[in-house]
Parts: C-alpha cells; sequence; structure tokens
C-alpha cells in the first residue's frame, strides 16, 4: 500500500481537459496528463506555448477557464495557492523569486515545513549536502547569489517544503553548461532520495529525455504529442523536430 499522501503507488498529480489562460485571454485548451508518484514528466514546446502557463495554473498563479487538477485524487483546481502548496506542490518558477532581504539560510529556513516522514525529511542539512555552494553562501544575500546559485536556492527552497510534487519550470535556463550538470547530477539525486514526482518544463529535448520517457509536446496551448503514460517510443529528432528548431539553439 502506498502512501496516500503522495499518491506513490497511485497518480500523485492529474490535468483533466485544462484550459486556462490570464485574465480574459486564454492560452492553454485541453491539456489532459496524469503523473503516477515519484515518476517524472517533461512538457516540451518551444517560447510561448503555453508551459509556463500551464504549471502556473497547476500551481494556482494563473487562471483556470475548464477542467479538474486532481493532487493525490482530490481536485485542487478552487483551491489558493497557499493550500496547494501545503498539501505537497512544490514549484521552482522560472523567475526564481529569491527574497531579496533575507540570506539564503533564511530563504530556506522561511519555507521549511515538516511532515514527519523522519530521516527522509528535506532540511537544511539535506539541502546544504545537496548543494554544496549554499552551504558556503549561507550568510550572502539571496540577489547576490550568481543565477546558477539562485536556482539552486530556489530549487533547495522548494525541497524545504517536502512537496510530494515539484513544478520546475525551465530549471536550466540561461545557465552555464557546467552549472547545467551540477543541477541535471541534483535532480537525478532528487528523485533517488526523496521518490518526489517531477513536473519538468524543458526546452532542451536531450535533457529531458535524460530524466524520462514521459513527455508531452505543447503547440500554441494544446499538447500535440502525448508520451504522457511512458509507454510510447521516443524518438529524440522526431521530438525536437516538433518543438522547432529554435529550441536547439
Ligand atoms: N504571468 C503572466 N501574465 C500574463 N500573461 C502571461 C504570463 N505568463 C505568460 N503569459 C502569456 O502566456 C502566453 C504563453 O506564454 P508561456 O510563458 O505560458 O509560454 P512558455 O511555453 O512557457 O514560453 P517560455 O518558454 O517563453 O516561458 C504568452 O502570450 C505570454 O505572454
Amino acid at each position: 500500500m502506498g502512501d496516500t499522501r503522495d499518491g506513490s503507488g497511485g497518480t500523485a498529480l492529474a490535468c483533466e481537459r485544462v484550459s486556462a489562460g490570464w485574465g480574459a485571454t486564454q492560452v492553454v485548451t485541453d491539456v489532459s496528463f496524469e503523473l503516477p508518484g515519484g515518476e517524472t514528466l517533461a512538457v516540451l514546446g518551444r517560447n510561448g506555448v503555453g508551459k509556463t502557463t500551464l504549471v502556473s495554473t497547476i500551481a494556482g498563479r494563473a487562471d483556470i477557464k475548464g477542467g479538474v487538477i486532481r493532487l493525490a485524487g482530490e481536485p485542487i483546481q478552487d483551491l489558493p495557492r497557499f493550500t496547494r502548496a501545503a498539501r505537497g506542490l512544490g514549484f521552482v518558477p522560472q523567475e526564481r523569486e529569491i527574497f531579496p532581504s533575507l540570506s539564503v539560510e533564511e530563504n530556506l529556513a522561511v519555507a521549511a515545513r515538516g511532515r514527519g516522514r523522519g530521516v527522509d525529511e528535506w532540511t537544511l542539512t539535506r539541502v546544504f549536502d545537496l548543494f554544496p555552494r549554499l552551504l558556503e553562501r549561507r550568510n550572502i544575500g539571496g540577489t547576490k547569489l550568481s543565477g546558477g546559485e539562485q536556482q539552486m536556492l530556489c530549487i533547495g527552497r522548494a525541497l524545504m517544503g517536502n512537496p510530494s510534487i515539484l513544478l520546475m519550470d525551465e530549471p536550466m535556463e540561461g545557465l552555464a553548461p557546467v552549472i547545467v550538470d551540477l543541477i541535471v547530477d541534483a535532480m537525478k539525486r532528487i528523485r533517488a532520495e526523496s521518490g518526489v514526482a517531477i513536473l519538468l518544463v524543458e526546452q532542451h529535448v536531450d535533457i529531458a529525455l535524460e530524466f524520462t520517457s514521459r513527455l508531452l509536446v505543447m503547440d500554441r496551448g494544446a499538447v500535440i504529442f502525448d508520451a504522457a503514460d511512458g509507454t510510447r517510443p521516443i524518438d529524440q529528432r522526431f521530438i525536437e523536430s516538433l518543438v522547432g528548431v529554435d529550441a536547439l539553439v
């Protein structure tokens, strides 16, 4: 019997015909998928196709216009974002949103939320073990960090909430290749050590395929290639052709 809170052994996150946008503007149309507990799903697509809008809708930041979002089976689309976070939805936003007036350690500490999982809990010590750079910089103000360090802090902060689902919006964007490697390694450790389900928004097909063969490709707000259940054979070059050349530079 799996952990009912994080849905392991069942569906951790599901979107059922979700349409969404910002104010009066609809961006996402009829997106459906299921993400089992502990698995990773990559959402691919070129700039502006609606990937951020989709994860922002799941997180409770964009406006849902139709459909149902389920967290471990329970509908959450009408809940405020803070309640979704409290129920186990972690978010690594594209803009990182580090608190500028707080140190690294304070940024992490304010996000701490224990869930009584004992040794499996993410704590300051564990986050510093995952990202030793953050330990070295623990007393530095959040905005004095490099882009890569800010991304580590943003991921560490989401982990401090001990989520069952981690929504990650292009976490490698704009980072030097050596930092991308470091973040990829950290994400592999996060998956192995915590069994968290990850919804990864990516533009780079090769990076997505390092984690998963569960893929959705979006174009103009809709899903144009659905391999979310992970059973479809994946041809990297075909997926790259769907995502578009601007994603390959
Ligand atoms: N916070 C926001 N407020 C208002 N409109 C937004 C917001 N974020 C995105 N949009 C709009 O939604 C549309 C789709 O953009 P979105 O960011 O969802 O695409 P994307 O696939 O994530 O692209 P990118 O990789 O550039 O982030 C665009 O017209 C964009 O201007």
